[in-house]
């Protein structure tokens, strides 16, 4: 007797029995977090140190975790900005006894974000790597200089933070250390405008994967976060010169407030999840880009995948590509009018 592939029932019902055991290891594996890791992430107590913390994502993900009882302590350049915010994240705070500071450094070299991590009143066990930002533009109109400034923005500066924060850790033996880098929906897709900024997020997640493998040594967790659109004071600086196609493609609507994206990323952290998105569309693109990486829910993220499998195509081609192919003629006059 043949099954419906030409296959004997017997081995029609191997493949069955070989498909079911993919699906509990899968869902074993995924769920060993849960089961035998146990314990659930808590910010109570800890020390955390987040670049990028003057505003935007970086500042509310500050507000949240004082507020939770952890003592804070940003980073970012310019300390006019840092003083103020300092006061936001002390008023949100859960108790006075918490230790709330700053630290002004440029975190873009492996000197500032030494002496950055050096200048906290003690060692921090849990690291949030926000300082980024974008200068979006046509791939033929950027310089040689913006792509270098990308890197350093977007890639350097939690290169660096990675790096003196894991030295601190393990040298200083810190116990259940974490280290958060933050990527972008564009980390994981391609996306016209994005040149300059989305590869250095895929660096970022290369990174994350590298770090999560080699900081098992120490004890140190690693995650990486995938937000979309910010309705941060960064997403309004960049639209100034954001060309048309992106924000279209992008949509002038769909974001979420960094108060948001802060909630949805401390619920990721707290479930134990590696790869962490905060809307539908990253999270198809999450569960299609997964790779070897650990899934968040393993049956749900494959059956997730499905859905990318079929969306994914769909919205490339009938939405983005199609939208880029009908930009093409405004595309040409405007080159046009440039000198060659
Ligand atoms: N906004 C968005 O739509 C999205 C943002 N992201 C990413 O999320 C993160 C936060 O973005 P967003 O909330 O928009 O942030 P903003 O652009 O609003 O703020 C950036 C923060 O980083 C600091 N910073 C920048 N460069 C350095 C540096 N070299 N050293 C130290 N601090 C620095 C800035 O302060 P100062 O200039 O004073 O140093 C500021 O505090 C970024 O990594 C961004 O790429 C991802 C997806 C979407
Ligand atoms: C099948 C799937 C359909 C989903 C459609 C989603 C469309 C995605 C558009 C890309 C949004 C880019 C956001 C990140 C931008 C960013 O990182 C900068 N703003 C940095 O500041």
């Amino acid at each position: 007797m043949t099954g419906i592939h030409g296959l004997s029932s017997a081995s029609a019902s191997s493949v069955a029995l070989a498909a079911l055991g993919a699906v509990v290891i899968s869902i074993v594996l995924s769920s060993t977090m849960g089961f035998l890791g146990g314990k659930k992430w808590k910010a109570q107590g800890k020390h955390v140190f987040v670049t990028g913390g003057s505003q935007g994502l970086g500042l509310a993900v500050a507000e949240l975790l004082a507020s939770k009882g952890a003592n804070v302590t940003i980073c970012s350049r310019t300390e006019s900005k840092l003083r103020e915010a300092v006061g936001r994240v002390k008023a949100a705070a859960k108790s006075d006894q918490q230790t709330i500071e700053y630290v002004a450094a440029d975190v873009s070299t492996f000197e500032g974000a030494k002496k950055a991590i050096a200048s906290c009143s003690s060692v921090p066990d849990t690291v949030f790597c926000c300082a980024g930002g974008a200068k979006p533009g046509f791939f033929i109109d950027q310089t040689e200089s913006d792509f270098e400034h990308g890197m350093r923005t977007d890639y350097w500066t939690s290169l660096g933070t990675a790096h003196a924060a894991a030295n601190a850790m393990a040298r200083n033996k810190v116990v259940d250390g974490k280290i958060v880098l933050v990527s972008s929906t564009v980390g994981l897709i391609g996306l016209i405008g994005y040149s300059q900024y989305g590869p250095m997020k895929h660096a970022i997640r290369g990174l994350a994967e590298s770090l999560r493998s080699e900081l098992i040594l120490y004890g140190i967790s690693v995650h990486a976060y995938f937000p979309g659109t910010i309705f941060s004071p960064g997403l309004e600086e960049e639209n100034k010169t954001k060309p048309k196609i992106t924000v279209e493609i992008e949509g002038t609507e769909d974001g979420s407030t960094p108060a948001q994206c802060a909630k949805g990323l401390i619920k990721g952290i707290e479930r134990g999840h590696f790869f962490i998105t905060t809307d539908f569309g990253t999270e198809l693109f999450r569960v299609a880009a997964l790779g070897a990486a650990p899934a968040n829910r393993g049956l749900v993220d494959r059956a997730t995948a499905l859905i990318a499998w079929i969306a994914i195509p769909v919205w490339r081609t009938f939405i983005a590509d199609r939208m880029i192919k009908k930009h093409r003629k405004e595309h040409a006059q405007s080159l046009a009018q440039q000198p060659k």
